[in-house]
């Protein structure tokens, strides 16, 4: 089951602007919860604050209660916040397998080590590694794909190589960046059903992202941004009634509103 996820007065300036400014945000368990905003509006900042890409200025990030604000994003990796970069972190020459093993190594240590005790011989939780890096590539739809380079993979499998990696690490919560971008319409709506198996499973999502269409039929709920405040928060259907949430999107340059 996934962790509840409580932000609680998140603020980041940079240079005495603010990116994210005293935002509160309560994700419960197994929620998948997207979040939205013109360009500018601060997604990005508060997905760092979260992910621990970096610290905020003021305020709390509680994990099932626990603040995480302070750590770095290892240690928060290790308490299971798993991070799914929008930009392609894969090691190009390596098999699908390969790469999932090292997300494996690299963001489950703590596990790792765990698993290292309770298994006598190092080569044993080598097999536990392969056998999860496995299990997670099969449970994005890759399994016929492991003994293949990433880089061969098309621009959608390398997203779900990425989620693959990011499971491995057995996260309770789940950070999306911006996972639709770059997509073609048939990779969307793929993710989008992968996205689905894992809220069915309980797992707790949070997703910012640019395409509000992809959110809105996926997401519990929804959280608006906008210049660093939260302006509106709903379901998909309420959110998008919203005149401040229209009215803030009539102003982005991009107009791209659903
Ligand atoms: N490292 C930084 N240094 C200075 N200003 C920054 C930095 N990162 C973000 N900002 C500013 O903070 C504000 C929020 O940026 P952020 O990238 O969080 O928004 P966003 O909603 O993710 O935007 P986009 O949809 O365009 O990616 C913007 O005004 C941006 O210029």
């Amino acid at each position: 089951m996934g962790a509840s996820l409580v932000v609680s007065g998140a603020s980041k300036a940079f240079g005495g602007v603010f990116a994210v400014r005293e935002v509160d945000l309560v994700v419960e368990p197994g929620e998948l919860r997207a979040v939205i905003g013109p360009n500018g509006a601060g997604k990005s900042t508060l997905f760092a604050l979260i992910g621990g890409q970096r610290a905020p200025d003021a305020g709390a990030v509680r994990l099932d209660g626990v603040r995480i604000d302070r750590l770095p994003a290892h240690r928060r990796a290790q308490l299971g916040v798993s991070v799914v970069f929008q930009a392609a972190r894969i090691f190009p020459r390596m098999t699908a397998l390969e790469n999932v093993m090292v997300g494996a190594h690299t963001a489950t240590h703590a596990g790792f080590l765990a698993a290292a005790v309770r298994w006598p011989a190092h080569y044993r939780s080598e097999r536990l590694i392969v056998s999860r890096a496995r299990e997670a590539l099969a449970r994005v739809g890759l399994a016929d794909w492991s003994t293949r380079p990433a880089a061969s993979l098309p621009l959608g499998q390398q997203r779900a190589l990425q989620l693959a990696r990011a499971l491995c690490a057995e996260p309770r919560l789940l950070l999306l960046d911006e996972p639709a971008s770059g997509l073609r319409a048939a990779e969307r709506d793929e993710l989008a059903a992968l996205l689905a198996d894992l809220q069915q499973e309980g797992l707790t999502m949070l997703l910012v992202e640019h395409d509000v269409g992809f959110v809105m039929r996926l997401a519990d709920r929804v959280t608006v941004l906008d210049l660093g405040r939260v302006i509106a928060e709903g379901t998909p259907a309420e959110v998008r009634a919203d005149p401040a949430v229209i009215a803030a999107y009539l102003g982005d340059r991009q107009g791209s509103a659903a």
